[in-house]
């Protein structure tokens, strides 16, 4: 044989035939179309299995891809309703799925027969120049959902098709956030991001915690919604390494009864209706002067803040209030470090985020970033920055520090006590913060850290700015798919004129603001406002919808 000659191609038959015969038992629902959008692939889980079949297939090609390095797939729909279920698959580094990947996510999930599946998994690995037989390797973990163990069962289906050369880590029942961070950890060469177990991210969390905290506990108790999602697990399970240095109360922790999920409490139910959820209301624990109270969501990857100011007015301190808590605070350590020349803390933001947070932020000199909507994107931006703060106004977010700005901290000589303590306690909040993703426990840990440091109750947090009246209207349309934005989707491209309308009712209103854009994870348009007074928002938000369900209308009519 010649050395220049290509070595045969590897029969890779039986490894087809086993795939084949494992997703007969897993049909794909005939009347579905499934799309991997912003948050994954999200439906009543008992439409699932087939998708997640399919995905643990894409999983092994990703991982191939990488090198065998592992890649995640979390099983969870998040704040959704008990029925619904989703999955998403998270790459090497603990971040969201590159996105060019999620057509390819797509079009396994909707091949119709085992037959169809084996060859567009073929064609795919053919087309990315991806070795079949190479090593692999899958982390996976599931959320408390009653439908997550059938798909468990069917994700490992199609794992165990692959035999010995896949590599599979179920780490159970946890949260989004821990399992970003399993896979992170996992891959991390030099075993300095942290042990790659849920307790290996308990312990560094807590330590973190701990250093930050120093003499300043214990702190006052912490009531904490948990949505009666997996998040009650992992609080209980963190409070057990902190003692009591931050006794939490936790509410709506029920994980066995049927019907509770994310009903009537956690972080969506509270942004979204901006009242406290009547558990918590009852509980009585805000009633105390200036007490806080936290929401996380389903999964534990989104954080709300409230109180109750004089006793009795909601006041919610939401995605942009923790923002700004967490960027002044590091930027004031970065001042006292020494180091506002080699560190820029710089803050990302959606279009969602209330206009007085944005011109607040600014206004302290630090710089804003607006991305699309959706982690992935923000996550990007913040990555430009050496300490990069970002949040969604929702709740989902965190503070990413690069390993340049790691490395400066440090090899810094402090000069001074404060100067040691400044640069210490910027090392502790990397170990604090979820590196890989938003995280609702590291994130309210970061919070009690900044109001411990600043000697602030919750009140004083919410000093800083006051929100605009703002509104947020899902409009139903015919076809969401004619809309089409640019600007960050702060600008509508198409249906063409409908922007000019849109600018004109804003400029109706004082400090109006709105915009329009298809939502990436329900069949729906959203429009935003924004006003200088409730009445005012009203009126433009009224305005806006109407335009947008006209033109939609007139879309319609006129395809
Ligand atoms: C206005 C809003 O809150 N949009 C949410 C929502 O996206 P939409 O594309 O707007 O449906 O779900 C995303 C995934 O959870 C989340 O990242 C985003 O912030
Ligand atoms: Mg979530």
């Amino acid at each position: 044989m010649s050395s220049a000659a290509a070595a045969p191609p590897v029969d890779h038959t039986q490894l087809f035939d086993r795939i084949a015969a494992a997703a007969k038992n897993y049909p794909k629902p005939a009347d579905v179309k499934f799309g991997y959008g912003t948050a994954g692939f999200r439906t009543l889980g008992k439409r699932l299995p087939s998708v997640i079949f399919s995905v643990g297939l894409l999983a092994v090609l990703r991982s191939q891809r990488f090198n065998g390095k592992a890649i995640g797939v979390m099983v969870t729909a998040s704040h959704n309703p008990e029925a619904d279920n989703g999955v998403k698959l998270v790459d090497p580094a603990g971040e969201m799925l590159e996105q060019s990947w999620e057509a390819y996510a797509t079009t396994l999930a909707n091949c119709a027969s085992p037959e169809e599946l084996v060859a567009a998994y073929k064609q795919l690995a053919e087309q990315l120049h991806i070795n079949i037989g190479a090593p692999a390797s899958v982390v996976y973990a599931a959320d408390t959902r009653p439908s997550s163990p059938e798909l468990i069962k069917a994700l490992e289906a199609a794992l165990a098709a692959f035999g010995d050369h896949v590599s599979t880590n179920n780490i159970g029942v946890t949260t989004t956030p821990i399992l970003h961070y399993v896979v992170k950890a996992t891959n991390d060469t030099t075993g300095e991001y942290g042990v790659p177990t849920i307790e290996g991210y308990q312990k560094k969390t807590a330590a973190a915690f701990k250093t930050l905290i120093g003499n300043r506990g214990p702190l006052k108790p912490l009531p904490v919604d948990c949505a009666n999602g997996v998040g009650a697990l992992s609080l209980a399970d963190f409070a057990k390494h902190i003692g009591d240095l931050l006794p939490f109360k936790p509410l709506n922790t029920q994980l066995n009864k049927e019907g509770v999920l994310n009903y009537q409490c956690g972080a969506d139910y509270v942004k979204t209706k901006q009242q406290l959820p009547p558990s918590v209301a009852e509980s009585g624990l805000l009633n105390q002067p200036d007490n806080r109270g936290a929401s996380f969501d389903g999964d534990a990857d989104r954080l709300i803040y409230y109180y109750l100011k004089g006793g009795k007015t909601f006041r919610l301190l939401d995605g942009d209030k923790i923002a700004v808590l967490a960027a002044l605070f590091i930027g004031d350590l970065v001042t006292r470090a020494k180091l506002t020349d080699k560190i820029q803390v710089g803050v990302v933001q959606t279009a969602y985020a209330n206009g007085s947070s944005t011109k607040f932020i600014k206004s302290r000199n630090i710089p804003v970033t607006c991305t699309a909507t959706g982690v992935k994107h923000l996550h990007h931006a913040a990555l430009n920055y050496d300490i990069g703060v970002y949040f969604e106004a929702n709740g989902h977010g965190t503070v990413l520090f690069s390993d340049d700005a790691l490395e400066t901290l440090k090899k810094t000589e402090p000069e001074s006590p404060d100067q040691d303590r400044a640069v210490k306690h910027l090392i502790a909040l990397s170990e604090l913060i979820n590196q890989a993703v938003g995280d609702a426990l590291s994130d309210l840990l970061l919070v009690e850290v900044v109001l411990a440091h600043r000697g602030w109750g919750a009140e004083e947090w919410d000093a800083g700015y006051e929100d605009l009246p703002n509104r947020l209207v899902k409009v139903e349309v015919p076809d969401r798919h004619i809309f089409h934005t640019t600007d960050a989707e702060r600008k509508l491209t198409s249906p063409a004129g409908l922007q000019a309308r849109i600018d004109e009712a804003v400029l109706k209103v004082e400090q109006g603001r709105s915009f329009v854009r298809p939502s990436g994870t329900e069949d729906c348009v959203r429009v935003y406002a924004e006003a200088a007074t409730s009445s005012a928002v009203d009126t433009l938000a009224a305005a806006v919808t109407d335009i947008v369900k006209t033109a939609a209308a007139e879309a319609a009519a006129h395809p």
